[in-house]
């Protein structure tokens, strides 16, 4: 199982300062949406330069102009976007083609997702890379990414699954032998006084 960083309510030098002590516990770096709203494609850039041997996901958070959107984060540098589940058909698709052009991926955020036909429509539209996702805001009322969001995806042929929301230390393990493929952490890593030994616990507990 890989783990993607999650960046999320940092700043710029938060974040490198994060990746530095993180990097070697890490696979894919995810620049977080709010991290992108502050700074812009300059740290998608930034960060991608930096970290040439990883993967990089620009949290985008696609929900219309997804040709545009696709083409900024990929010409900076970034290796997969994301695109919301609830954007027009039309949107998957030209986000999807854009990334063939450029060789790179979309990752589609389920969040909020409830219908298995949506999902099994996006597959249909070529989309085989999901984010099983519980947001922040529904965190709050205690709810917390796991196996019952599995069903969504259920089923699906050669499909990689991401899975996001409340992820930590104490959560991981459960995730081990499952159809998970990434396990996206953000607060557990960036919200510890001490990320690089959080971090490497996390790493430990996700091993198969
Ligand atoms: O995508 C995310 C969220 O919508 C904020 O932009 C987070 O990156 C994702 O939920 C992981 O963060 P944690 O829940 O703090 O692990």
């Amino acid at each position: 199982m890989k783990i993607q960083l999650a960046l999320d309510r940092l700043t710029r030098e938060e974040c490198f300062s994060i990746l530095e002590e993180t990097s070697d516990y890490i696979d894919w770096i995810e620049i977080g949406t709010g991290v992108i709203k502050e700074y812009g494609m300059g740290i998608v850039r930034e960060i991608s330069e930096a970290y040439l041997q990883k993967t990089v996901v620009a949290d985008m958070k696609t929900c219309d102009a997804g040709r545009h959107e696709a083409k900024q984060a990929f010409e900076a540098g970034a290796d997969i976007i994301t695109v919301m589940a609830f954007a027009h058909n039309n949107t998957v698709a030209e986000t999807l083609e854009a990334a063939r052009q450029y060789g790179k991926r979309i990752m589609v955020d389920l969040l909020g997702v409830t219908d298995v036909m949506r999902v099994k429509e996006l597959y249909g539209l070529g989309v085989d890379l999901f984010c099983l996702h519980v947001g922040k805001d529904m965190q709050q009322e205690g709810a917390l990414a796991d196996s019952s969001l599995y069903r969504l995806i259920e089923g699906l042929e050669n499909i990689e699954v991401a899975i996001a929301g409340g992820i930590s230390d104490k959560t991981i393990s459960a995730l081990k032998n499952s159809i998970v493929d990434i396990a996206i952490v953000g607060s557990a890593i960036t919200g510890n006084s001490q990320p690089g030994k959080a971090s490497r616990v996390i790493r430990e507990f996700s091993k198969v």
